[in-house]
């Protein structure tokens, strides 16, 4: 005889032939799972049941879950647990939230920290994740405090060092993904299997996938990534995203005067009471903050106008304020790519000294270096979370800016001892840099006059072509002792594909400097004199790419 299934009003259970398998009712149940008990809920009381209707054990809770590797999932008064069907604990631990058993191991919930439990209810590991998902085929997605998702193995360690904004697990070999580009196929070593990115992607089905174009196109795949068929064409117009470009520059000038004018710092107001805190006509004020509605950075509610979510960033008193920015791309930084096309063609042997030219400034570069804070401050926090230290080092961060990065490091690992490197001159914004670290003046291409364990260059090479970039590895080298390593945190950019190729030109334009790929950092490393020991892809942010000196 088959197992007894649901009756559609989900009361009772019925047999093969459609009569109840049972005379009792319930409030709620569940499928019967192997070894044949359903989880069943009557008034405020929840049990399993036998497929002819009898309590499988004398216990009550509030409610219950199916059997899984024969645990169960129940709440009572103290919290959530597994019983075995006898009806009894599997342990005596309580969680916050359990799931089911996959594998013989359990993801399950103690306050908000996720992690694994074996089946004797003994924790897997150690370590505690913002997220942990079911184990399949022995293998599971956790997410870290910075919302990134990796695999970890049957034994909680990490399957490959490769962090993901979204993540499947593995379905025939292989799992979604989704990096800063889209989403993708990985493999088991948290490798893309092709270079392409989609909006959205399904598993793989007897070799082939059906995934989402960025223009709303529909194509299955097959594991190379090739369109084997289109099942929907482009769902937008070439000509008009075309256009959109071309006026690019619209935004750019738009939010860069919203920030010189500091509109947005007088919301919410009404357009009368804008233009007079901005000094502007009535006039201007309206169509600013018009177009700025446009860019969805501001919102009309009746008669007043205040700022979106998106909107409060470009507030000058926001901690990660994007104002600086957007006044340096609309102005210092404009200007600077005009040069683009005589650059290309190498009329112009293009050397800008951005880093003494930012004290040039009106503002004598504070606002370049409030702009680089708060990049620092939106990223670092995630980036010192998985830098392998051990947490005792002497460190030195050259070119550490007004020390973000190595304030996020310092209260990742208190034992550290953190100094700064950088140019006099950024060392006297004494209002804007970070407290309770150590300062070194200096020029990262001279003698560093310090012997540490651990040097890092936190998108310091990008801005270098690779000459230079040489000459301040050589210089990290110097100042490290021997075993020492050095830690270059930057974006790679993909081995092959498009991707990072305008952030590249930015570089080219603003510092004379280029984006590269994971294996230029490994010859540029090499060349310094460091084995390339480890790299660390984090989706979205930049990696750390660690050098040993040997
Ligand atoms: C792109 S910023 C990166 C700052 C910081 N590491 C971060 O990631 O936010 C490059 C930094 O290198 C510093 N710098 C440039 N040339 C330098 C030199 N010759 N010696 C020391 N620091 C230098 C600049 O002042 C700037 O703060």
């Amino acid at each position: 005889m088959k197992t007894p299934q649901p009756a559609p009003c989900r009361t009772y259970h019925v047999l093969d032939s459609g009569e109840p398998a049972y005379t009792e009712r319930f409030d709620d149940i569940l499928k019967f799972h192997p070894p044949g008990l359903a989880a069943v809920q009557k008034g405020d009381q929840a049990w399993h049941i036998r497929p002819d209707g009898s309590a499988a054990y004398s216990a009550r809770f509030e409610r219950t879950f199916g059997f899984y590797d024969g645990r169960a999932t129940v709440v009572d008064i103290e919290g959530w647990y597994h019983i075995e069907t006898s009806g009894e604990a599997v342990y005596s631990d309580r969680y916050t939230w359990c799931g089911n058993f996959q594998d013989g191991l359990c993801t399950v919930r103690e306050g908000v920290e996720y992690f694994h439990i074996k089946r004797d209810g003994r924790p897997l590991y150690e370590r505690r994740w913002r997220y942990a998902g079911d184990y399949r085929d022995k293998i599971s997605v956790v997410q870290n405090e910075a919302g990134l998702s990796t695999h970890i193995d049957a034994s909680g360690q990490l399957l490959h060092n490769v962090f993901f904004v979204d993540l499947d697990v593995f379905h025939k070999g292989f799992a979604r993904a989704r990096d800063e580009e889209g989403w993708t196929h990985i493999d088991s070593r948290g490798q893309a299997i092709y270079q392409r990115r989609f909006a959205n992607v399904e598993p793989f089905y007897n070799g082939q996938a059906r995934v989402e174009r960025f223009d709303g196109g529909l194509e299955i795949i097959d594991e190379a990534g090739n369109c084997m068929l289109e099942l929907r064409p482009s769902r937008r117009s070439e000509f008009a995203e075309l256009s959109g470009d071309l006026v690019g520059f619209w935004r750019t000038q738009t939010l860069g005067s919203a920030a010189t004018l500091g509109i947005i710092d007088v919301l919410p107001g009404t357009v009368s009471a804008s233009s007079e805190r901005c000094n502007i006509t009535e006039d201007a004020a309206f169509r600013i903050l018009r177009a700025l509605g446009e860019l969805q950075v501001v919102e009309r509610c009746g008669d007043e106008w205040k700022a979106t979510s998106r909107g409060e960033y470009l507030k000058k008193d926001h901690p990660l304020t994007l104002a600086d920015a957007a006044v340096e791309y609309a102005t210092r930084f404009s200007k600077m790519w005009q040069v683009l096309p005589d650059v290309l063609r190498g009329e112009d042997q293009w050397k800008p000294a951005i880093f003494e030219d930012v004290f040039l400034g009106p503002d004598k570069g504070t606002g370049h270096h409030r702009m680089l804070r708060s990049y620092a401050r939106h990223d670092y926090e995630a980036v010192a979370e998985i830098l392998p230290l051990k947490g005792d080092e002497s460190i030195v961060d050259a070119g550490g800016g007004l020390g973000t990065f190595a304030s996020c490091i310092q209260a990742r690992f208190p034992d550290v001892q953190i100094t700064v490197l950088e140019k006099p001159g950024v060392l006297e914004f004494t209002q804007l840099r970070e407290p309770g670290l150590n300062w070194l003046a200096g020029d990262f291409f001279q003698d560093w006059g310090v012997e540490v364990d651990v040097v890092l260059l936190a998108r310091v090479l990008h801005d270098w072509e690779d000459e230079d970039a040489r000459r301040i590895l050589s210089r990290a080298k110097k100042s490290l002792k021997e075993g020492g390593r050095v830690c270059v945190v930057e974006i790679l950019l993909p081995e092959e594909g498009v991707s990072g190729g305008l952030c590249d030109l930015h570089l080219w334009m603003a510092t004379g400097g280029r984006e590269r790929k994971r294996t230029e950092y490994e010859t540029l490393l090499t060349e310094a004199g460091f084995r390339v020991d480890e790299i660390i892809h984090v989706a979205a942010l930049p990696s750390v790419i660690v050098g040993v000196v040997p």
